[in-house]
């Protein structure tokens, strides 16, 4: 197979996902990232009640004509504790944030321009206009309001809305389930301390947490040898999870133990492409298993990476039926860099604010090997050299993609 250039690969394993249609009901607790799958409509009116803003007196504005001047205080609001009678012409209520401005008051003082004469009277120092520091009944939202639109990625802020809205529970879609398999008889568990020719398997980890960044739930088939049957079991066993999304790790590439593709096949697989014009990456493998996708990583820990963060966390995202998320960016290169081949790089960089808020510096790392997880892990993002680039001088515009949590 030739190498499909980058574009056309990301193009082409986006165009055949269909957003998941399920849809569930979790408690607002745990709805922190997930898609809302309906609007939303408030239950309620925020503020309940014309509200005081500050800690003061309640009181009316027209009896300030003339400042200074002594109210007698009536009663006392707080929060929670309505003052209940009508407050009376001269009269004042001693009030607190968030308690509710009692009828006949339009206007709160606070304490700061005030003296307290005695326990019955307060001295007003200034005037003060009908409805200051007063939070009117509806201010925030009001019953029936559309408070959140279906699709939206929950995040604090809605959350706390949701809640304060009158919901303790919230429809979301369902997650994109994403089953991972590491394969390699070289691999051990993270925590295991490898043997003699072993490593650890430390590129499944990462892919796993850049799974659930873009929304998706794992299922963690382990480690599985390079052995036929035990290729095949892990892909059934994705099946019967009923994975929307089964990625590999490792034996992507041409050797004699490279074996996920043939068992692929064996599967029942349609290969959609195999080989991308990408470094690092090349040998990512896309297509699909049943109603499966499928993409398989190359193993060597940049390349997994690169291409979980490029091609698997867009796929997931498409799939919870979230917006295309622009993660290219504009930045000055930090460093020069070569003419670039006929390979799309990603090359790991970190980033430097720019000059007065503009773009930032993006400086490519010395070393780029695909084996150097070093590196990676003091990348922020990742310099984007299109094929067949010229070379490029320190200061020259770039474009750059920001890492997961960078
Ligand atoms: N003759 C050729 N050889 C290779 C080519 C090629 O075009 N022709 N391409 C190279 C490129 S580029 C890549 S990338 C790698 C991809 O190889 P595989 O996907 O088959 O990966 P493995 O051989 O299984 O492993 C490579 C390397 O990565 C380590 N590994 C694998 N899985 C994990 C994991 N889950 N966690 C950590 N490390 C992992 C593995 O031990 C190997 O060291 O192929 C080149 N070869
Ligand atoms: O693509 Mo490989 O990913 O160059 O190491």
């Amino acid at each position: 197979m030739t190498l499909v250039p980058f574009e056309e690969a990301l193009d082409r394993l986006l165009r055949g996902a269909q957003p998941v249609s399920d849809v569930e009901t979790v408690a607002i607790d745990g709805a922190f990232g997930r898609i809302l799958a309906a609007d939303l409509h408030a239950r309620r009116t925020q503020p309940a009640f014309d509200a005081s803003a500050m800690d003061g007196y309640a009181l009316r504005a027209a009896d300030l004509r003339a400042t200074p001047c002594e109210l007698d205080i009536v009663g006392e609001s707080a929060a929670g504790h309505a003052f209940d009678g009508a407050m009376p012409t001269g009269g004042a209520v001693r009030i607190f944030t968030g308690a509710p401005v009692p009828d006949g008051a339009d206007a709160v003082v606070i304490q700061e321009n005030t003296e307290r004469v005695s326990d019955r009277r307060v001295r007003v120092l200034e005037p003060m206009a009908a409805g200051a520091n007063i939070r009117r009944a509806g201010n925030d939202f009001a019953g029936g309001d559309v408070l959140l639109r279906a699709g939206l990625r929950l995040g604090p802020a809605a959350c706390a809305l949701a809640a304060s809205g009158g919901h303790g529970a919230l429809p979301v879609r369902r997650q994109v389930r994403v089953a991972v398999a590491a394969t390699g008889d070289e691999l051990v568990p993270p925590g295991a301390m490898p043997g003699p020719s072993q490593t650890v398997a430390s590129n499944s980890l990462a892919v796993a947490m850049i799974v659930r960044a873009a929304g998706g739930r794992v299922i963690d088939l382990g480690i599985v040898p390079d052995l036929r049957d035990a290729l095949a079991d892990a892909f059934r066993r994705a099946r019967r999870e009923e994975a929307d999304v089964l990625v590999t790790i490792g034996g992507a590439s041409v050797g004699d133990h490279d074996l996920v593709g043939p068992v692929l096949r064996d599967e029942g697989a349609k290969l959609d492409f195999w080989k991308v014009a990408m470094r690092p990456g090349k040998p990512l493998m896309a297509g699909s298993l049943g109603p499966m996708h499928v993409l398989g990583l190359p193993g060597n820990p940049a390349s997994s990476l690169v291409t979980a963060e490029l091609f698997l966390r867009p796929l997931v995202e498409r799939l919870s039926g979230l917006p295309a998320a622009a993660r290219r960016r504009k930045g000055i290169l930090g460093a020069p860099v070569r003419a670039n081949d006929h390979r799309c790089d990603f090359l790991r960089a970190r980033l430097e604010s720019g000059e007065d808020g503009g773009p930032a510096r993006v400086v490519p790392l010395d070393r780029q090997d695909s084996s150097l997880l070093t590196v990676f892990a003091r990348a922020d993002a990742l310099l984007v050299r299109p094929a067949h680039a010229s070379a490029a001088l320190a200061g020259s515009e770039c474009e750059y993609v920001l890492l997961s949590l960078g």
